[in-house]
């Protein structure tokens, strides 16, 4: 069988970067192209001892290529979406631009695999903070069923891109220089806004967390409340859970599951300062969870709470990519 062609679509961006050390670090036997706007053409990167250089997104890019890594936003992907699809190429998406299509798989591969095989030539990635929270509580759900969460997300700027880097890099040291991907001032500072509100106050991404965790668990009833917040952390998300379960929690079951909770690792010591932070989640893949406790202010004994961080640019954007990618290789094999 000859090698296969896969390309990065944004690949100069926060994610796209990742991804192509993600291809290297889990030794991805493909040849690769990368392509971005026409401000990154000729830009070179290394992959697998070669330097492959940057091309502008054209119509005809997709032309003989097997699988397309999507990193870009919304209106970009839906724009070259269409010449993928013209040259029969599967599209692994990070954008948030068809999560929510029927016809279209949203996929965290340690939750829901099977459902990658009824993807029509698009599988989504969900959400970066749906994908941190799902991972931590996943062996929960199967546990004690979650109806109902209530969540606090402290996001890394990162989460905006490139962009959102340079804003925090900059303002540490200037902090008069203004923000390019928020509304605000981030360096010394937290914004309660992650995307634009509907006219009852919620956020885009308040909303994405109820949506897709509602479709990834194939679960219409579950119920969401959400507040996202910005933080000025380079990287790697956090969230602040309760849960609300059918089934009364118990704190020993919950922490022996998340003892082996594929991508979890339990960093639950409290006394001995042991918890998860941003700074240990960083560059790495597994969703650190802890702070395990009962909600003392639920008497009935079916509410929870734990803390957790996850690397939104790996475990919550490429890796999951790249993981699919992997599963979409096997099932090919
Ligand atoms: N950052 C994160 O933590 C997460 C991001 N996502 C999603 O991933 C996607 C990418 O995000 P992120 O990497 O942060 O964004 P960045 O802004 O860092 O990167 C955007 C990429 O898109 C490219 N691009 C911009 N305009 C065009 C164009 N006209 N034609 C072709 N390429 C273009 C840029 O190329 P150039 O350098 O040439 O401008 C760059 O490679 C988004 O949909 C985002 O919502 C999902 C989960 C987490
Ligand atoms: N919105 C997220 C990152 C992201 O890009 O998410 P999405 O792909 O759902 O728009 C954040 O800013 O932290």
């Amino acid at each position: 069988m000859s090698k296969l062609t896969i390309a990065i679509a944004g690949a100069t961006g926060a994610v796209g970067q990742q991804m192509l050390q993600c291809l290297e670090e889990r030794k991805i036997d493909c040849e690769l192209r990368l392509f971005a706007s026409y401000r990154s053409a000729g830009k070179a990167f290394s992959f697998q001892g070669k330097e492959i250089v940057v091309e502008e997104l054209k119509e005809e890019s997709f032309e003989n290529i097997d699988i397309v890594l999507g990193a870009t936003e919304n209106d970009i992907t839906k724009k070259w979406m269409p010449w993928a699809q013209k040259h029969h190429a599967v599209v692994i998406d990070n954008s948030s631009a068809y999560r929510l299509d029927p016809n279209v798989p949203l996929v965290i591969p340690e939750i829901n695999p099977e459902d990658i095989q009824k993807h029509q030539g698009i599988i989504a990635n969900p959400n970066c903070a749906t994908i941190i929270a799902l991972v931590a509580l996943n062996q929960l759900h199967q546990e004690f069923h979650i109806h109902r969460m209530i969540v606090s997300t402290y996001q890394a700027v990162s989460g905006a891109g490139v962009k959102g880097v340079k804003d925090l890099e900059n303002q540490v040291k200037d902090p008069s220089i203004p923000s390019t991907a928020f509304p605000y001032p981030i360096a010394f500072n937290l914004i309660p806004q992650i995307g634009d509100f509907d006219e009852n106050g919620i956020s885009k991404e308040e909303w994405k967390l109820q949506n897709e965790s509602r479709k990834i668990w194939h679960d219409p009833n579950l119920l969401v409340n959400c507040t996202c917040v910005r933080v000025p952390i380079l990287r790697s998300h956090s969230e602040s859970i309760t849960i609300e379960c059918d089934q009364p929690v118990n704190i020993d079951k919950a922490r022996e599951l998340l003892e082996s909770a594929e991508g979890v690792k339990l960093v639950d010591d409290p006394q001995n300062q042991q918890y998860p932070m941003p700074l240990d989640t960083s560059d790495q893949d597994l969703v650190f969870v802890g702070r395990l406790r009962k909600d003392p202010s639920d008497p009935t004994g079916h509410s929870m709470i734990l803390f957790c961080c996850g690397d939104q640019i790996r475990k919550g954007a490429a890796t999951n990519a790249v993981q699919i990618l992997q599963a979409l290789i096997q099932n090919q094999n």
